[in-house]
């Protein structure tokens, strides 16, 4: 694997100081895109975003012309956004004049095998969409979950840079599963309402770079024990490839990951219309000495307004986190190292 980072594609950077006296811009109704709408993430996200009140306008693309059986049967659900379909090479059409585009396509990953080692199958997909932004919308937001995040990101983001639309202030990973499975699995060990739960997750979204940090649990008076913060902490990580290896294989987690991507989601919506909100996001930030970082994430309605810094840890949560680092560091490279194997010169 070593010998694949000879060449790295530099993208500009993030300071996790930036844009911090932005003034607010009320803009409401928000125009959404989904892309990848007729898998189960993509329809079930769709039946959500079709109840929520800001939203006015829905797109649903995906290349599978199923989509359309999806699109009609949402509009049957009474009120809510205009919902309109898009298939096969309609994407330009499916994204352009959206506030945001939510990107969860494509392959998911089979029992045995790692994140990681999904990204040949995936790289594809997400170059066809960079291409489209490129050409019909690169002002929107940009949510992507699909799978490796961690270097998934970096190749959108090395992609765009290329295509020059590339706004780190506007593009994010999404990570909010291993919150939400944080909060889910910390109420259940407090046996308390993992509603009111916060618990902040750093540094990435595979087994090795997850890092829930439950000595930061809020409210402070719920604490949790070394061994619980030990047993929890494998539980999230783990959690993703418990569903894939229950699900035998069939498809990874979809109905949380819906619901995740939602709540996320929904936040972003907030933020377009004039909140500022703190979202968990894999995004550009040098913080930690990696290009790309994940954790609470400051969030105006002109994107990034302050990524995620210092936090206070114990032993066990640095030691992980020091592993973390060198584990992202790797990811992003490989990465930012596909984009020459995919494209070589930029064509338009
Ligand atoms: N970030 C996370 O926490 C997280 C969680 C769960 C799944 N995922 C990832 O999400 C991705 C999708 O997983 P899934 O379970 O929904 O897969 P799925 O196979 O159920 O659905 C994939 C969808 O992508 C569509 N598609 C394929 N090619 C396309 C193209 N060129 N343009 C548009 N759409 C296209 C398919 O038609 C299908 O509807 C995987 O990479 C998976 O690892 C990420
Ligand atoms: O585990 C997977 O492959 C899907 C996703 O990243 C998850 O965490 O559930």
């Amino acid at each position: 694997m070593t010998n694949i980072i000879t060449r790295r594609i530099s993208v500009p950077l993030l300071s996790n100081q930036s844009w911090s006296s932005m003034n607010y811009v009320a803009h409401k109704n928000v125009q959404f895109s989904v892309i990848g709408a007729a898998s189960k993430i993509g329809s079930n996200l769709s039946l959500l975003l079709k109840q929520n009140q800001k939203v006015r306008h829905l797109k649903l693309y995906d290349e599978d012309t199923r989509i359309n059986g999806v699109g009609i049967e949402l509009t049957h659900v009474p009120g809510g956004p205009f919902i309109t379909a898009y298939d096969s090479d309609k994407l330009g059409a499916a994204i352009q004049f959206s506030d945001i585009i939510v990107m969860v396509s494509r392959t998911p990953r089979k029992p045995g095998t790692t994140r990681e080692q999904m990204l040949s199958s995936n790289t594809s997909v997400i170059l066809q969409l960079c291409k489209a932004l490129a050409n019909n919308n690169p002002e929107a937001f940009l949510a992507i979950s699909t799978n490796p995040i961690n270097s998934i990101i970096p190749f959108a983001s090395a992609m765009l840079h290329k295509y020059h639309c590339y706004n780190p202030y506007k593009m994010f990973g999404i990570t909010h599963i291993d919150t939400a499975r944080s909060r889910a699995f910390a109420g259940d060990a407090l046996n308390v309402n993992p509603r009111d739960l916060e618990v902040p997750v750093i540094g990435g979204h595979s087994d090795k770079t997850i890092v829930p940090l439950f000595s930061n649990l809020t409210p402070s008076y719920y604490q949790v024990d070394a061994c619980q913060a030990d047993m929890l902490t494998r539980l999230v990580r783990k959690a993703g490839t418990e569903v894939l290896i229950n699900k035998q294989g069939t498809e990874s987690a979809t109905l949380a990951m819906a619901w995740s991507i939602h709540e996320f989601v929904d936040g972003l919506i907030n933020a377009i219309c004039g909140s500022e909100v703190v979202l968990n996001c894999y995004t550009a930030n040098p913080h930690y000495g990696t290009k790309f970082f994940s954790g609470p994430t400051n969030i105006g309605c002109y994107g990034i307004k302050q990524t995620c810094g210092n936090f206070k840890m114990s032993a066990y949560e640095s030691y992980m986190l020091n592993n973390a680092i060198s584990a992202i560091n790797c990811d992003v490279a490989i990465g930012e190292e596909y984009v020459r194997y995919i494209e070589g010169p930029v064509k338009r």
